[in-house]
C-alpha cells in the first residue's frame, strides 16, 4: 500500500529523515512515535504525497511518487484520509457542510447523501453537533469531526498525526477506539503520537506496529517501548 525504500528528506539541506524503509500492507495498523521534532509530521506527508522525498522512493498504491501524473496524485489522494494535527475547519460553515467537503471539492457533491453523514456524525458521537460551527466545538469534539471528515471518501488508508493531540485520557481512548474499528472493517492505518501510554493500551486491542524516529532513522519498537 505504502513502500518506502531508502526514502529521505531534507529541509535546506538538513537531513530531517533519512534512509527509511518501510512497507504498509493492507489492513495493518501502524503507530509512529518519536520525540517532538524528530520527523513524524514529515514522514507522514511523504506518505500522502504532501512532500516528495529528497533521495530514495517512495510508492504510494504500487505507483512511484516521481512518476505520478496529476491525475494520479489526486487518485491516490482519494483513497488517503488524513486527520491532521491541527484539524482546520471552515469556520463560517457548519461541521456538517465541512464533513461533506472533501466530496464536493472532488466533484461528488451528488453522492452526499445526509442519511450517511447523519451515520457518520453519530459513529462519532456527534450527532447533536452537526449544525454547529467549528468554532462552537470542543477540542474533543473537533478531533471527532475531524476522523469524520477523513473517512467521508471511504478511504483504504486513514493516516492520523496526532489525532489525540488536544483531548484527555477518556477521549484519547475513544478516539483510537474508532481507529481500532475502522482496521477492523480492512481500513489501514497509520498513527502518529507521542504518546507511549495509549501505544501501550491499544496494543492490547490490536495487533499494532510501533515505528520509531530516532536521529532522522527509522526503528522497529519492541520490548523497549
Ligand atoms: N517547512 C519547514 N521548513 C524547515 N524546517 C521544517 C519545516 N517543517 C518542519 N521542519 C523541521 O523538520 C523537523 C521535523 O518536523 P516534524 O514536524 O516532521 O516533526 P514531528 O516529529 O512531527 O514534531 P512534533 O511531534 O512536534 O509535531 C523539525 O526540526 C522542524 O523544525
Amino acid at each position: 500500500m505504502i513502500e518506502l525504500k531508502n526514502a529521505g528528506f531534507n529541509y535546506g539541506g538538513r537531513d530531517i529523515l533519512s534512509d527509511m524503509t518501510l512497507r504498509l500492507s493492507p489492513g495493518s495498523f501502524h503507530f509512529l512515535t518519536g520525540p517532538s521534532g524528530s520527523g513524524k509530521t514529515t514522514l507522514l506527508n511523504l506518505c500522502y504525497q504532501a512532500l516528495m522525498p529528497t533521495t530514495g522512493m517512495v510508492r504510494i498504491f504500487e505507483q512511484d511518487v516521481r512518476a505520478m501524473t496529476r491525475d494520479d496524485v489526486a487518485r491516490v489522494r482519494r483513497r488517503i484520509g488524513v486527520v491532521h494535527q491541527n484539524c482546520q475547519f471552515l469556520d463560517h460553515i457548519s461541521v456538517r457542510d465541512n464533513l461533506t467537503l472533501p466530496l464536493a471539492v472532488s466533484g461528488r457533491e451528488t453522492e452526499v447523501d445526509q442519511g450517511n453523514v447523519d451515520d457518520l456524525l453519530g459513529w462519532v458521537g456527534l450527532s447533536e453537533r452537526g449544525d454547529a460551527l467549528p468554532a462552537e466545538l470542543s477540542g474533543g469534539e473537533r478531533q471527532r469531526a475531524a476522523l469524520a471528515r477523513a473517512i467521508i471518501m471511504s478511504p483504504d488508508l486513514i493516516i492520523a498525526d496526532e489525532p489525540t493531540g488536544n483531548v484527555d485520557w477518556e477521549m484519547a481512548q475513544r478516539l483510537i477506539a474508532l481507529l481500532v474499528e475502522l482496521n477492523r472493517m480492512g481500513k489501514t492505518i497509520l498513527i502518529a503520537t507521542h504518546d507511549l501510554n495509549l501505544i501501550r493500551n491499544t496494543k492490547s486491542e490490536v495487533s499494532a506496529r510501533v515505528l520509531r524516529i530516532n536521529n532522522a532513522k527509522l526503528q522497529l519498537a519492541g520490548a523497549d517501548l
